[in-house]
C-alpha cells in the first residue's frame, strides 16, 4: 500500500547498486519531479543501471528507491501504471509471437478486458500508421521496427513516467523525427538516456553520470556545453586512460 500523501515523483536516497561484486552506482541522492529529465554519460557510466534501479528491475545494495512513495522492486503491480521502461535492445522486452499479442499483453496486465484491449491495440497501431502490422510475427520485423513496437506497447499502457534508454538508436530519420514529436506532445514525465546532447536542449533537467556517480546536475544550458566540451576533449586523445572498466 502506498503511504498516505505519498511524495510524487521518483526519489533515491543514498542509493547504490552492486553487480558481480562490483560497485556500479554509488551514493545517488536525487528527487526526480520534473517533466523532462535527460541522463547523459559515457558508455559504462551507469545510465542503464540507474533506469533498472528506478524501475525496480534490480534492488539497491544500499539506500532506498521510491516511485510515488512505493518501493518499485517490491510493489511490482502498483508500479505498472506509474512507470514504463523502454530498453535499448527490443529482444530483451518482446515475449509474444505476434504484434497484436505483444501490444495487448501490457493492457491485460493492467486489468483491461479482452475486447477493450483489442480496440486499444488497434487504435495504437492506426495512430502510428502501422495497422498492417497487427497479425505480423514479431520475427518478421526488423530490429528498428521491433524497437518501435516496444515503444508502442509502452505508450499503450500510459504509465505516468516513461524511462527511455536510447530510444532513437537504430531508427531511421523519419521515424526519429516523428517519435521526437510524439515524445514532445506526451503529457507524461520522460526520463531519457541519450548520447545526443541536442535531444535534451529543451529538457528541464540534465543529469551527467560518471563512473556511477553524479558528475553534474542542472539545466541543459549549463550541463550540455560542459559535457560537449569534455566529450570533445576526450575524443582528441588517442586512448582512454581514466577508465577503470
Ligand atoms: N549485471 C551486471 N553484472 C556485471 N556488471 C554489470 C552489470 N550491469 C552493469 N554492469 C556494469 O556496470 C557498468 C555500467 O553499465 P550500464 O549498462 O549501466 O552503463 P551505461 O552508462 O548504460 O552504458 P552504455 O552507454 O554503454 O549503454 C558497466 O561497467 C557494466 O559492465
Amino acid at each position: 500500500m502506498p503511504p498516505p500523501n505519498p511524495p510524487v515523483g521518483l526519489t533515491l536516497e543514498n542509493a547504490g547498486f552492486t553487480a558481480a561484486g562490483r560497485v556500479i552506482l554509488s551514493d545517488l541522492t536525487l528527487s526526480l519531479t520534473e517533466q523532462r529529465i535527460g541522463i547523459i554519460g559515457r558508455n559504462g557510466s551507469g545510465k542503464t543501471s540507474l533506469l533498472r534501479l528506478l524501475s525496480g528491475l534490480v534492488a539497491p545494495a544500499t539506500g532506498t528507491v521510491r516511485v510515488d512513495g512505493l518501493d518499485p522492486a517490491r510493489d511490482r503491480k502498483a508500479i505498472l501504471s506509474r512507470l514504463g521502461i523502454l530498453f535499448q535492445n527490443p529482444d530483451h522486452q518482446i515475449i509474444f509471437p505476434t504484434v497484436a499479442e505483444e501490444l495487448s499483453f501490457g493492457l491485460h496486465q493492467q486489468g483491461m478486458a479482452k475486447p477493450a484491449a483489442k480496440a486499444a491495440m488497434r487504435a495504437m497501431l492506426a495512430q502510428h500508421g502501422r495497422s498492417h502490422w497487427e497479425d505480423r510475427p514479431v520475427t518478421a520485423l526488423s530490429q528498428g521496427q521491433r524497437h518501435f513496437l516496444c515503444l508502442l506497447s509502452l505508450l499503450a499502457m500510459k504509465p505516468a513516467t516513461i524511462l527511455l534508454d536510447e530510444p532513437f538508436a537504430g531508427l531511421d530519420l523519419p521515424t526519429q523525427s516523428r517519435l521526437t514529436r510524439t515524445f514532445d506532445a506526451l503529457p507524461q514525465r520522460l526520463i531519457l538516456i541519450t548520447h545526443d546532447p541536442a535531444a535534451l536542449a529543451r529538457y528541464d533537467r540534465v543529469i551527467w553520470l560518471e563512473q556511477g556517480r553524479i558528475r553534474a546536475d542542472g539545466p541543459p544550458t549549463t550541463i550540455l556545453p560542459d559535457f560537449t566540451t569534455e566529450m570533445t576533449r576526450l575524443g582528441e586523445v588517442d586512448a582512454d586512460t581514466d577508465l577503470s572498466d
